[in-house]
């Protein structure tokens, strides 16, 4: 039966099961308590937990779409993963939606996955657990339409293992599921931005808003989490280093939803496979409701030349 639905949607629904498992190898791995964390670049680590979760994305995707270009931002070989790893069922709510006419005909060539197997690494190692997200983004055509985001310790402080983490997905067009979104407050502006990555230009554009509340947390899918749930109107991060892994998924599911992510400048990046992966021009998102273009008049001149 899943041969006859479209690619697209068939790929969000084995995405839902494939990042929910690799969720639980993030959380086994905590609970042994042995990390492994390998230093990338500076303020840049990768743990176990990482190295893991992308092996058992890449090994459950690759097996179920053989043609597809799939990219992961640990780069992993594609060495035997415990069978265990590899989980090729799909979600059938997923399945049982009506695909929107555009991504009918979509072929393999015209879709790029993005894999980002552990999104706040910095805040996992320390023990900011609900920071943590699984990432898988797919594009179409360059543009970033599908998202599936997986929360693995959602409600961690408050219910069992077997309760926690929740997994959510959208496609443009289609709408989300696995979430119920609510809207910011309107008598107070209420920013998101980087906990562990932050600068003197980050900084600077931050106070040009004048907002009553700044939330410093780890994780572009946490932060765009924070625009969806209404507990922040902008994520502003107007620096390099943030990759397309970061953000493929959670600007699907954030344009799902009806909010925009960009550079600073207000332009979409482009998410085909030859496309360099730093986000070069920073990352400027929205909620629903909020007038983005205004966000990006109020980006200080001398930031959006820095990073033109
Ligand atoms: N200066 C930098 N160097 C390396 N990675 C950076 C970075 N700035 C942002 N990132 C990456 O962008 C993501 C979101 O950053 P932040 O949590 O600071 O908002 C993180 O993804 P990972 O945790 O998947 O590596 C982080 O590593
Ligand atoms: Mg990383
Ligand atoms: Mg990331
Ligand atoms: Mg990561």
């Amino acid at each position: 039966m899943a041969q006859n639905v479209p690619l697209v949607l068939r790929l969000i629904a084995s995405s839902v099961t494939a990042a929910t498992r690799a969720g639980k190898i993030i959380r086994d791995i905590m609970s042994r308590g042995e990390l492994g964390i390998v230093e990338k670049g500076k303020n840049d680590l990768q743990t176990e937990a990482d190295r893991s979760a992308e092996r058992c994305l890449m090994a459950s995707l690759s097996q179920q779409y053989p043609n597809l270009t799939i990219i992961g931002e640990e780069g992993g070989s594609h060495c035997e993963v415990p069978s265990d790893w590899i989980v090729t069922d799909c979600d059938h709510n997923v399945l049982s939606q009506q695909c929107p006419l555009e991504y009918i005909d979509i072929s393999n060539n015209d879709v790029v996955v993005w894999i980002d197997p552990l999104d706040g690494t910095a805040e996992y190692t320390q023990g900011l657990l609900d920071h943590v997200t699984v990432l898988v983004g797919i594009s179409v055509k360059g543009k970033a339409v599908g998202g599936v985001i997986h929360q693995p310790y959602y409600n961690y402080q408050s219910v069992s293992s077997e309760l926690m983490g929740r997994t959510l997905w959208g496609l443009v067009g289609l709408g989300i599921g696995g979430f119920q979104r609510e809207d910011p407050p309107s008598d107070r502006l209420i920013l998101t931005t980087t906990r562990s990555h932050s600068n003197t230009m980050v900084n600077t554009t931050l106070d040009a808003f004048k907002p009553d509340e700044v939330l410093r947390v780890g994780g572009a899918g946490h932060k765009v989490l924070l625009l969806m749930e209404g507990k922040a109107h902008a994520y502003i991060f107007p620096s390099k280093g943030c990759k397309k892994w970061d953000t493929c998924a959670p600007e699907a599911v954030l344009t799902a939803i009806g909010g925009k992510l960009t550079d600073i400048h207000g332009n979409a990046y482009e998410y085909h496979k030859g496309v360099e992966h730093p986000n070069l021009r920073g990352v400027l998102a929205t909620a629903r409701g909020v007038d983005h273009s205004s966000f990006v008049k109020k980006i200080p001149r001398e930031v959006c030349d820095a990073l033109s």
